[in-house]
């Protein structure tokens, strides 16, 4: 099993012309060989979600690498899973995420990520980010922000870490200690998005860039008392103390260049609350105009959301491409997990062969 995968994949990378960075290694469309429908499994919404009740990390890492595509195409075309009860560590979460994105194609330049807040020599290790209620007491983070007066739940609303010119192909949480109550985290789906705006207005977006920004991080990191993370933060393009990148509005799920097809091949809408900060060559007012109503689109359709209860050692995988999430802060009580992050390819609109989710399943 995963014999070609070593954790020194990450840094042994050959880069063609400094731009292998954005380019997948599959050669081949990722598609369902059926592999995991012999494990009990539940879609939570239509639009989102799907739960393995049953399933332990630690057997699939025994598994063959079909397996691990499986499972990347499902969480791609899902949005997220859901595994419950883990007996799982985290050397084993961060083994675990850096098969599923190699097996599902990712750049050969693209590890783990580094969060620039991680503090250096932390005892878990620099690739796993540690969630927890007491830290963002202190720090901040999207609903926290000192200057931030909004009481807006829905301001948490983000996909991760997109101020990265890398960012997150999937992401895995996995909570171990809960409040009695609250907590629940919320995902939507990128795709049921696009698929919900009309023809002209899909056209005008796929024209448009817009300016990621976590500049926050810089007064968190001087909260904390935590230097910022500036070296690589898991791809050799992610790094220094910008914090800030430009990506499509439109994002297809995978990039598709030369040779390679994409894990699903759907479009989704790629701009968030928590870090799309300006919709670029148009003015300051549309851009405003834009961004609400996208950002709208996400909180206000909750039949393209679903909502998940956790138990304590529950893990969540989703893929940040096409999909957004939301921490409730309903509770008083600790809650903390691990969290890790693993790196894809450079953001593409594929304007030719890409096609809406609804389109290709015909709903
Ligand atoms: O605490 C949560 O429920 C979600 C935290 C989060 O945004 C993440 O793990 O990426
Ligand atoms: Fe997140």
């Amino acid at each position: 099993m995963l014999s070609t995968i070593t954790p020194s994949s990450q840094t042994g990378a050959t880069i063609f012309g400094g731009h292998d960075i954005a380019r997948p290694q599959l050669m081949k469309r990722l598609s369902d060989s059926g592999s995991l429908q012999q494990y009990e499994h539940n879609d939570l919404t239509p639009a989102i979600g799907r739960e393995f009740p049953t399933i332990q990390i630690r057997d699939l890492l025994k598994a063959d690498d079909q397996v691990f595509r499986d499972l990347a195409y499902t969480i791609s075309s899902r949005g997220v899973v859901f595994l419950r009860n883990q007996d799982v560590t985290s050397n084993e979460l961060r083994d675990f995420m850096l098969c599923l994105t190699t097996l599902a194609g990712c750049p050969s330049t693209s590890g783990l990520h580094v969060h620039p807040l991680t503090e250096e020599g932390s005892e878990l290790g620099d690739q796993i980010s540690v969630i927890s209620s007491e830290k963002q007491k202190k720090g901040g983070g999207l609903t926290h922000q000192l200057s931030d007066v909004s009481r807006y739940a829905s301001n948490a609303w983000h996909s991760d870490i997109t101020f990265e010119p890398v960012p997150s192909d999937y992401a895995m949480l996995k909570i171990h200690t809960l409040p009695m109550t609250g907590g629940d985290t919320l995902w939507a789906s990128g795709y049921e998005v696009y698929d919900r705006l009309s023809g002209p207005m899909r056209e005008m977006l796929k024209k448009l860039t817009a300016t990621h920004d976590a500049k926050f991080f810089l007064d968190e990191a001087r909260n904390l008392g935590n230097p910022l993370r500036e070296c690589e933060r898991g791809s050799p393009l992610n790094k220094g103390a910008e914090l800030a990148a430009v990506h499509p509005v439109i994002r297809t799920n995978r990039k598709l260049t030369f040779l390679i097809i994409a894990v699903t091949g759907w479009n989704s809408v790629y701009v968030n609350k928590g870090f799309t900060k300006r919709i670029n060559g148009v003015t300051r007012d549309e851009s405003d105009i834009l961004l609400n109503y996208l950002f709208n689109m996400v909180t206000q359709n909750h039949d393209a959301q679903v909502r998940f209860r956790w138990n304590k050692n529950d893990v969540a995988i989703w893929d940040n491409r096409s999909t957004w999430h939301c921490a409730t802060y309903d509770y008083n009580d600790p809650r903390a997990g691990d969290r890790v992050c693993s790196l894809g390819e450079a953001p593409y609109l594929d304007l030719q062969g890409s096609k809406s989710r609804k389109e290709e399943l015909g709903l």
